[in-house]
């Protein structure tokens, strides 16, 4: 039932995006672009006013960075821990920090403990009061190659978002920041400033494509969670890319082809041209290199020819 309404609420955007023309799928609040078909600037405005709970869990993404992965983990680690408890399933639990949902402050106070919230915010867009009250905040980054790709590939596929006639044309506007919610390497800046705050926990696409069980496990300590090995195995396994994109018509009906598209690592070669690879290898000296998060990215693994 849960899953049926939010297929429901993604189906709707679907619609809605179709009546617009292009030059109203986005806005600009504060110098971010949003697409309006979930995003408007009272929701993003009225988030300070957002009541914090001590248990609430909060997954910060960059777009495109795997969002939708670390969401299914998270769930199913949430529904493993709080079994016999739980009398709502996951999806009932979270709630898109800053979409637009009829009544959304109101369902945000009547959601059960512990909820979980996901964002694509920058991190001084997130509410001052999740740092003040020291909730743990799982944030996941993927390398800046890749997630230029996945997000190319999201904006022509997504009729929420303008389409682009170019690759050269998007990534020119992906290195500008001249995207929705900003600039990649912003975003980078800011967490890592904060990577080694107790209740932080920055891991990576790439990490979690190496060893999946690990992070699952690592999630797990994170969060308090004593669960067996079996459970972690387990929830593992239904989150490989084959696990998520075959039950992704289930889970994300039409979307599904939208978000579950290749999950692997390395596709930027397909696309960059030599003289881009050199920009980002540049735009990633001058701001990460030599940063602690930059180190965990790998970049010359996962970023170099
Ligand atoms: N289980 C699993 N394993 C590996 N990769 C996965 C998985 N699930 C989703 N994906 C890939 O993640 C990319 C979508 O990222 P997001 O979920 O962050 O997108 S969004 O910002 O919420 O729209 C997108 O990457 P690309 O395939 O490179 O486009 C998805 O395919």
């Amino acid at each position: 039932m849960a899953t049926e309404s939010f297929i429901t609420e993604l189906d709707k955007v679907f619609e809605e995006a179709k009546g617009k023309k292009p030059e109203e799928l986005l806005f600009t609040y504060k110098g971010v672009l949003y697409p309006t078909t979930v995003c408007d600037a009272e929701t993003l405005q009225a988030l300070n006013t957002l009541e914090v709970r001590k248990d609430d869990v909060f997954l910060v993404v960059y777009p495109k960075c795997g969002t939708n992965w670390a969401r299914q983990i998270l769930n199913d680690l949430v529904s493993a821990a709080s079994k016999n408890k739980l009398e709502v399933s996951p999806v009932e639990r979270e709630q898109m920090l800053e979409f637009r949902v009829p009544e959304k402050f109101q369902k945000i106070k009547n959601l059960p403990s512990p909820r979980i919230f996901i964002t694509h915010l920058h991190y001084d867009n997130i509410p001052k009061a999740v740092f003040e009250a020291k909730v743990k905040v799982l944030v996941v980054f993927r390398n800046p190659k890749d997630a230029a790709v996945s997000y190319y590939h999201f904006y022509n596929k997504n009729p929420s978002l303008p389409s682009f006639t170019s690759w050269d044309e998007f990534f020119q506007k992906f290195m500008s920041g001249e995207v929705c919610w900003s600039s990649y390497f912003d975003h980078a800046l800011a967490w890592n400033e904060h990577m080694d705050e107790e209740n932080i926990m920055i891991i990576t696409y790439e990490e979690m494509k190496e060893n999946l069980r690990g992070e699952v496990k690592q999630i797990a300590d994170f969060l308090g969670f004593s669960l067996s090995e079996e459970m972690i195995q387990t929830i593992a396994e239904n989150a490989t890319f084959q696990s998520m994109s075959n039950k992704s018509q289930e889970t994300h009906g039409k979307f599904a082809p939208v978000l579950f598209r290749k999950g692997d690592v390395g596709d930027w070669k397909n696309l960059f041209t030599e003289a881009q690879s050199q920009e980002v290898d540049a735009k990633f000296e001058e701001c990460l290199a030599g940063t602690k998060l930059g180190t965990k990215l790998k970049y010359d693994k996962y970023c170099k020819y």
